[in-house]
């Protein structure tokens, strides 16, 4: 199904300051200042800050929106109930099992929007002291109509993994492809069409934005280059039709009736924005050498922390690759890890398990709970000989990798759970022999 999304322009880059104005308007930005007496047009200013108005000028981040109405203009947030959501992570039960969820559900029936088909698997952390993650995986089959939805308390990362998103924001409009992230931050209003039935993972962070890591010795290119990085032009729509205006507010929902689109922005600057990425234009950095690298080394967005190199929330990914490393178990190492490590497969297969892992569904190690390959990786890949390969080839899985300890909800504690994920280490055999016993 081809829409006007298709033919969409966007602006390059990652942190720029942008300006754009929709092409029917060519005008609408004032000139050499920001709050007019009067602006072009007839257009409300409006700031929209995602920094504090003091943030040292190299994090500082807000834009300006040149728009019909102020967002003000609206009548009081009312409270309503969602079932499966929750951003409160306090009081409910630890539980330091490795867990693995097979694809979460399609809709089966009915209209479900974006909104409505949004489930929390598990987070940790808060939204009032504004240091926190949350994820969510979303199930839905309906475009969101008449209604846009802000998140008052931090940013989505959405990683689709089935169904393209037509996201329309009060900055213009986005088409979002499998294998293709969107990044939205805390406070945008956005309203996702669907071309179909559609699933995907939501990665949300409090208090803190996503950025691109340093590259260190690295050099200034590679991993996710910033110009890769794609902004929507400015777009408007001059629509008096009743709206519900949806706002997650300290993990609760809100909605709000107006008699107008919220998408009235005719132009906008500043570097406060909603992006999306195409995950195929990673450039992988890896050993050409020996031994397992990392998984830092695949870092696309990391939301950091206040302690230096450590992220509220890494967004990692396993693009295909060369693997050449020798004298080496080339898949991932058993390990033990003071970070939380959630998963998820966008297609393909994931190296350390073929089996098991399938796109759609998940798995979290919790912090400190041991993990690694399963047997059978473990087996073939101890006994392999080192040529050259491709790894992962036509394969996309993720990693939110989080300092923060989380906790699973009461919905995706029994929902979907592949009960015996714990059987894929078990059979790993004892290989150890005395000197005396080995071959010589
Ligand atoms: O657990 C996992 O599969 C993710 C992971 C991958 C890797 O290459 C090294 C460490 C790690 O946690
Ligand atoms: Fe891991």
């Amino acid at each position: 199904m081809s829409s006007e999304f298709d033919e969409l322009e966007y602006l390059s880059g990652f942190g720029n300051e942008f300006a754009t104005a929709d092409k029917r308007v060519p005008d609408a930005l004032p000139v050499g200042q920001n709050s007019p007496q009067v602006c072009p047009n007839g257009l409300y200013a409006e700031q929209l800050s995602g920094t504090a108005f003091t943030a040292p000028r190299l994090t500082n981040k807000r834009s300006w929106f040149y728009r019909i109405r102020p967002s003000v203009v609206h009548r009081p947030f009312k409270k309503f109930e969602k079932k499966n959501w929750t951003n409160d992570f306090a009081g409910i039960e630890p539980n330091p099992n490795q867990y693995r969820w097979n694809p979460f559900p399609l809709p089966e029936t009915g209209g479900v929007d974006f909104v409505e088909g949004l489930y929390t698997v598990c987070g940790g952390g808060d939204v009032i002291s504004r240091n926190g993650i949350s994820i969510h995986v979303y199930s839905c089959n309906e475009s969101m109509q008449n209604k846009a939805m802000y998140n008052g308390d931090g940013d989505f990362l959405i990683v689709p993994q089935q169904g393209e998103l037509e996201i329309t924001t009060e900055f213009g409009r986005i088409l979002v492809g499998i294998q293709e992230i969107v990044v939205i931050p805390q406070g945008v209003r956005f309203s996702v069409g669907v071309r179909g039935v559609s699933r995907g993972y939501v990665l949300e962070v409090f208090g803190t934005h996503f950025v691109l890591p340093d590259l260190g010795p690295i050099g200034a290119n590679g991993l996710a280059n910033a110009r890769d990085f794609q902004t929507p032009v400015a777009w408007f729509e001059d629509l008096d039709v009743p709206f519900a205006i949806i706002n997650k507010y300290q993990g609760s929902w809100f909605q709000a009736e107006q008699d107008h689109s919220p998408f009235d922005v005719v132009g906008w600057h500043g570097n406060y924005v909603p992006f999306k990425y195409d995950l195929r234009r990673f450039q992988v950095i890896n050993t050409v050498s020996f031994d397992h690298c990392d998984p830092s080394i695949f870092t696309v967005l990391t939301a950091p922390s206040l302690k230096p190199g450590t992220a509220v929330a890494d967004f990692v990914i396993f693009p295909p690759r060369w693997g050449c490393a020798d004298h080496t178990f080339r898949p991932p190492y058993y390990h033990r890890n003071c970070m939380s490590e959630y998963m998820g497969l966008i297609t393909g297969v994931y190296e350390a398990k073929e089996g098991g892992f399938k796109p759609g569904g998940g798995s979290l190690h919790p912090m400190m709970t041991p993990h690694g390959p399963d047997f059978a990786c473990f087996e073939k890949c101890s006994q392999e000989s080192l040529q050259p390969v491709r790894v992962a080839e036509n394969t996309m899985s993720f990693m939110f990798e989080s300092s923060l300890n989380m906790v699973i909800t009461p919905w995706a504690i029994h929902e979907h759970v592949d009960t015996g994920y714990y059987k894929d280490w078990l059979s790993l055999k004892k290989h150890f022999k005395l000197p005396n016993q080995q071959k010589k």
